[in-house]
């Protein structure tokens, strides 16, 4: 069963508040703001889907709070739905100017108020359907490339502004070509989605992300962690994967699952780019898999020296 959704009604006439809650308290969750600062906060804080704004309130007035809920980025995309007595034509193209989604007039019938809440809601769901499917990883279900560089983007930007760490890490799946021409692709597809969880199920904060970046290659991102503490965590993520139990007939072959993983800590500052973090993290991949596979190696703890050729775009290792 879907989750019920949740509607911020921001209205300063008790009378009102209580004739939305009594129309709409079968079908959503409830929450109430008595005026417009309140209801901006309330927006923040509950994350609601969809916003029933009046016009005239005391403090602020609606086309105010909708300009302050479309210039927060945590706000922007909530769909608001002005209820007002203002009949004017000129207040109701500036309500929809100012971008509301719909605009109903005091006064109502309960039936169509709803009929047209209810389409908005539906609406809404259908959007925050299509933004995760634009998100993930089809596969693996975990996030695609796509939703790495938006939040990498983000987290660089915290932790200029913090000043504090961030890891980049790549993870690549070791001889995965031998598996596959071994067992098939589609068995190469199930050890991927394995590969996926396993990484999923060690990072346990939940601003960590884990990103298929492409073919059997995955892009982790560890904010505010330092260099051991992201070590730790790949290490064991390195075990869970190198202890995976693979289902008969697989786990009769002496092929083992294993990855390699390249990481580096870094702070990000004016003078350094989220790209060259990632290459770096790229070549600690590349000299892991040079020293044997099945390990994790990070910048600045490494043991070999990369030599960078025009011929060969990962560098060679000295
Ligand atoms: N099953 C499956 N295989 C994939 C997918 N994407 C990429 N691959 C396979 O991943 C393999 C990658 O091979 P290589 O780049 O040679 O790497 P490798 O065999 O893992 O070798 P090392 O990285 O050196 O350990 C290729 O056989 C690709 O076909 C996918 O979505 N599904």
């Amino acid at each position: 069963m879907l989750a019920k959704q949740r509607v911020l009604i921001i209205d300063d006439e008790k009378t009102n508040l209580k004739i939305l809650s009594d129309i709409l308290r079968d079908e959503v969750e409830i929450v109430l703001a008595k005026n417009g600062a309140q209801g901006i906060r309330k927006a923040g804080e509950f994350a609601p889907d969809l916003i029933l704004l009046d016009v005239v309130m005391q403090d602020m007035d609606g086309f105010e709070v909708i300009n302050h809920l479309k210039h927060d980025a945590a706000t922007c995309a909530i769909p608001v739905i002005f209820i007002t007595s203002l009949g004017d034509v000129s207040h109701e193209e500036k309500g929809l100017l100012l971008g509301a989604c719909d605009y109903i007039q005091k006064p109502f019938h309960a039936a169509v108020v709803l009929a047209r809440i209810k389409l908005h809601l539906q609406l809404a769901r259908q959007r925050v359907m299509l933004e995760k499917l634009a998100n993930i990883d089809p596969l693996t279900s975990v996030a695609n490339r796509r939703r790495y560089d938006e939040v990498m983007h983000r987290e660089w930007r915290v932790a200029m502004r913090n000043k504090s760490e961030l890891s980049l890490v790549m993870v690549d799946i070791d001889n995965f070509k031998q598996f596959n021409d071994r067992h098939g692709h589609a068995i190469g597809d199930k050890i991927l989605q394995e590969v996926a969880m396993q990484l999923l199920a060690q990072l346990k904060r939940p601003r960590d992300l884990v990103a298929r970046y492409g073919g059997e290659e995955f892009v982790i991102l560890l904010p505010e962690i330092n260099k051991k503490g992201s070590i730790d965590v790949m290490e064991s993520c390195r075990r869970a994967i190198e202890a995976l139990q693979l289902e008969k007939p697989y786990s009769e072959s002496r092929h083992k699952v294993t990855v390699s993983i390249g990481g580096v800590t870094c702070q990000p500052s004016m003078n350094t780019r989220p790209e060259d973090a990632l290459k770096l993290a790229d070549d600690m991949l590349y000299l892991a898999k040079h020293q044997g596979k099945n390990r994790v190696l990070w910048f600045g703890e490494e043991q070999g020296v990369i030599q960078h050729d025009s011929s060969s775009p990962n560098g060679t290792v000295g």
